[in-house]
């Protein structure tokens, strides 16, 4: 995991440094960060301009020092600090013997930074200069640092209005790519795709999310001395593709009933299908035994789910013993409207189990203190029916514009952990404590794919004795952690299971066969 903050965190930590007069020392050390950063881009670039020729007129390799003496770069240089820290950049690439432009988006710019590239050798053109085209057709790399940290994206849209560079160039984001809200990732329209972004100080919430996340391209940070005075990071980021997952075996004296047992109230006569793919995805988690619950008499769902799993244990009846044996609940997914199915969902709500809530099962819940550790796992849609029903009036296009936000509030008003599904994976505790999860593909945007989560996260809380012991609920930081948890490796595994299947696509019940597959 690692730690990400707003930029308005990472403004209020550089402030004792500013204050002490450490302003030009953060701007050097920012500036330093970013010209190496060009360095090695121009170093093992090869298709940049003229750095695709890396051998001399006689065919002999040449040195890299060559490939950076002589290389040209230019710079979108904005009026504020971001500019300057281009300016600072572009002075250490020309002593290096870069050709370096700046190109200044604004009436003014960072005076110092722009005497420093001067006594460089470096020149600065207005960015309307009918040299400017010319300047950035020619250059091998090109740093955006028009706007940084300071864009707030509104509903007013601002475009970035910049002469794109030429296909092959690489793009460098000073600190984030211009026109990016560095607390949610939104973009002003015209915002240019890096190839890379060197942020400095720490990760910005904006370089992990939304479409902030599609133009940053890699992200670098470069330390320049914030780490002791940020706050406690709120936000933790999880890329699937490097996030550590542990896959160890059951102990040696395990048995079914202590490797977790999932209860399981799913599938309607409207959806029978959502019971066979939690109960599957539940089941090839690695669990002890899934007790799906049908009300008595549903023979559709309970003929499906028996023909397609045999192993499932059906219990028709509240009383009946196996329900005692139950650790974590998957409610909601495919329940629909039915009023029985509704009232077994309740019963296990007030019972204060632990339970994840999905899908249809998400309507028969209102805000207020949870009764146990609960997971909620809606989508936009189902999070907008949720924060209504606490009086935001949100539609699901205002939580795409701020999940983290509307995450947490409703994690807040209804005393659990909530998970957004989306193409980032935003879960929040009622404290405000966010992980996002990323990397996930978006072959996973499938009908049932969510059922398939639903019974994943199952699996994990019901194998995890602590939560299925203790008691508490997610209002308590311990629980509310340990839900984060379960919730973190449910997604990070329905991540990788659709990764394994490619990238032509799947259906979700191949999605839930996957997880059984020894690599899942
Ligand atoms: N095989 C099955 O039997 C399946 C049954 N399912 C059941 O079908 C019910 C209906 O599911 P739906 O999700 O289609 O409809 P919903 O009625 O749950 O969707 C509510 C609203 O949210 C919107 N919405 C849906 N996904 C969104 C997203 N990712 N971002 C923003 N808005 C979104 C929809 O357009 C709709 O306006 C679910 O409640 C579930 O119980 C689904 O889980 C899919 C598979
Ligand atoms: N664009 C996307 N990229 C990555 N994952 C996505 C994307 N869209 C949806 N997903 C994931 O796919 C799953 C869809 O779940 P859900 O919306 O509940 O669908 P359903 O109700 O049909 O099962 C979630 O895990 C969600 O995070």
């Amino acid at each position: 995991m690692r730690p990400v903050f707003t930029g308005a965190e990472v403004r209020s930590a550089e402030q004792p440094l500013l204050d002490a007069g450490l302003g030009p020392e953060l701007m050097r050390r920012a500036a330093h960060g970013l010209a190496q950063h060009v360095i090695e881009v121009l170093k093992g670039t090869v298709s940049a301009g003229q750095l695709a020729e890396s051998r001399d007129r006689r065919g002999r390799r040449r040195p890299h020092a060559a490939r950076i003496y002589g290389a040209r770069v230019a710079a979108y240089v904005g009026t504020g600090n971001n500019g300057g820290d281009a300016l600072y950049a572009l002075a250490t690439l020309r002593r290096r013997g870069v050709h370096c432009v700046a190109l200044l988006t604004g009436e003014r710019c960072h005076a110092a930074g722009l005497a420093a590239l001067r006594s460089a050798g470096g020149r600065a053109l207005s960015i309307s200069d009918p040299e400017a085209p010319a300047v950035l057709e020619r250059a091998d790399v090109v740093i955006d640092a028009m706007l940084g940290t300071g864009s707030r994206v509104t509903d007013e849209p601002r475009p970035i209005e910049l002469i794109a560079p030429a296909e092959h160039v690489h793009i460098v984001a000073c600190d984030l790519p211009s026109g990016v809200d560095a607390a949610t990732g939104r973009a002003e329209p015209g915002a240019l795709r890096a190839d890379s972004t060197v942020t400095f100080g720490a990760v910005k919430c904006g370089l992990v999310m939304g479409e902030g996340r599609q133009l940053a391209g890699e992200v670098r940070v470069v330390d320049i001395g914030l780490r002791p005075y940020l706050p406690e990071a709120r936000v933790q980021h999880v890329e699937v593709h490097t996030a550590a997952c542990s896959d160890s075996a059951p102990p040696w004296n395990a048995h079914k009933y202590s490797r977790g047992v999932v209860g399981l109230i799913a599938g309607s006569e409207q959806y029978p299908g959502a019971a066979v793919l939690t109960a599957r995805s539940a089941v090839n988690a690695g669990i002890g035994m899934l007790v799906a619950c049908p009300p008595e008499g549903a023979s559709t769902v309970r003929q499906l789910l028996l023909g397609a799993l045999p192993e499932v244990v059906v219990s028709e009846h509240a009383d009946d013993g196996v329900r005692e044996r139950i650790s974590a609940w998957v409610l909601g997914p495919g329940v629909g409207e039915d009023q029985r199915l509704r009232d077994a969902v309740v019963q296990v709500l007030d019972s204060g189990a632990p339970a994840v809530l999905d899908a249809s099962g998400l309507a028969y819940t209102g805000p207020g203190a949870a009764a146990g550790p609960l997971l909620l796992t809606p989508h936009a849609g189902e999070l907008t029916a949720l924060l209504t029903r606490c009086g935001e009036h949100v539609t699901a296009a205002d939580v795409a514009k701020d999940p983290l936000r509307w995450t947490r509030r409703a994690a807040e008003a209804y005393g659990a952990v909530v998970l957004l599904k989306g193409p980032e994976t935003v879960i929040a505790s009622p404290a405000g404590h966010c992980r996002v999860v990323t990397g996930a593909p978006s072959t996973l945007a499938t009908a049932g794919s969510g059922d398939v989560l639903a019974g994943l996260a199952g699996a994990e809380m019901a194998r995890d004795r602590e939560l299925v012991n203790g008691p508490g609920t997610a209002t308590d930081e311990r629980v509310a952690g340990r839900l984060m948890a379960a919730a973190v490796t449910a997604t990070v595994r329905h991540a990788r299971a659709g990764l394994a299947l490619g990238a032509h696509g799947f259906a979700a019940s191949g999605l839930a066969a996957a997880l059984g597959a020894p690599s899942a």
